[in-house]
């Protein structure tokens, strides 16, 4: 299964180009979209999951085109969007029984079966019998989760997801995920959370202003920034120069002054130290370079 997006754009009617020739191809597995907010992410996501139109271009998924098979297409979706929400009267497991249903599990019993393995998985399983609408935040979020992925869809599109958990349903959420794309799905995770795709995706696209700055594997990105990432020690003066000049990405207090990372040419600097790259900081590195461009 493969998402094809060939030269997408989106203007909206006030003019404000969000999406500017985007060209994507995403395959099977755990894919990233990160960017700042504003990059355009949920419009990208919106435009996938067939809730808006572009102005330009086209997204097709194996021989479907969006445009002209959206029925098929919404059939293969579950989509969390960024906020989740709902006021319903029902409780927790009726929600899901409900979202099962929706998604086409006529037999009550299988359904039965769906829902307490769901219930389960999102760790819902002992308050089942609350009033969905009297969950906690991050329940909720989790209950999204659940009725998102209850009916077995093939492509899952989640708008910044970790938004509202706290570190624990992070590790779940993201084991839940891990579990998921070992199947024959595509999994889009929109997020300006780093921390978020580290480990988990083997593929990811960085969204600035509207543009693709980078596509491909996540180690692909951190060996861009190799000499790009510098440790120096210093005080006072040069310390003011660093931080008016540089992306710091870390500062800690040592006798002396500081020890502080940053992104550029650091070389220049007395007892400055090459780092190994990591992924935040190639992040922050190719923001650095695409917002320089634009
Ligand atoms: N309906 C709209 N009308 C006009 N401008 C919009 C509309 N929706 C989004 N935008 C603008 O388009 C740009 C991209 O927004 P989008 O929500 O797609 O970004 P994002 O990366 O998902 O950011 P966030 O995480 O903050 O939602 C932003 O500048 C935003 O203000």
């Amino acid at each position: 299964m493969q998402i094809n997006i060939q030269e997408l754009s989106k203007i909206y009617p006030n003019g404000k180009k969000a999406l500017d020739n985007v060209n994507l191809e995403i395959g099977t597995g755990m894919f990233g979209l990160l960017g700042p907010n504003g990059a355009g992410k949920s419009s990208l996501m919106r435009i996938l999951v067939t809730l808006m139109k572009p102005s330009i271009g086209s997204v097709s998924i194996d021989s479907f085109d969006l445009e002209k098979n959206r029925k098929e297409i919404r059939s293969m979706l579950g989509y969390l969007p960024q906020d989740f929400r709902f006021f319903s009267k029902l409780k927790t497991w009726e929600f899901l029984d409900y979202a099962a249903s929706l998604s086409g599990i006529k037999n009550k019993n299988i359904r039965r079966d769906k829902v307490d393995e769901w219930l389960d998985k999102v760790g819902l399983f002992d308050v089942r019998e609350r009033d969905a609408n009297k969950l906690s935040g991050g329940m909720k979020r989790r209950l999204g989760i659940a009725q998102t992925l209850i009916g077995n869809p093939k492509i899952i599109v989640v708008d910044e997801p970790t938004t509202g958990l706290d570190p624990e349903e992070r590790i779940r959420f993201r084991n839940i995920l891990s579990e998921l794309s070992q199947q024959d799905v595509i999994i889009i995770l929109s997020t300006h959370i780093v921390g978020d795709i580290s480990s988990v995706c083997n593929n990811l696209a960085l969204l600035n202003n509207g543009q693709v700055a980078f596509k491909g594997t996540p180690e692909a990105l951190i060996e861009k920034a190799r000499g790009h990432v510098w440790q120096v020690n210093t005080s006072g003066y040069e310390y003011d120069l660093i931080k008016d000049k540089y992306p710091v990405v870390s500062t800690i207090p040592t006798q002396e002054g500081w020890e502080v990372q940053l992104i550029g040419d650091g070389s220049q600097f007395t007892n400055a130290i090459e780092l190994e790259p990591n992924l935040e900081h190639a992040y922050v590195y190719f923001m650095e370079m695409s917002s320089a461009l634009i």
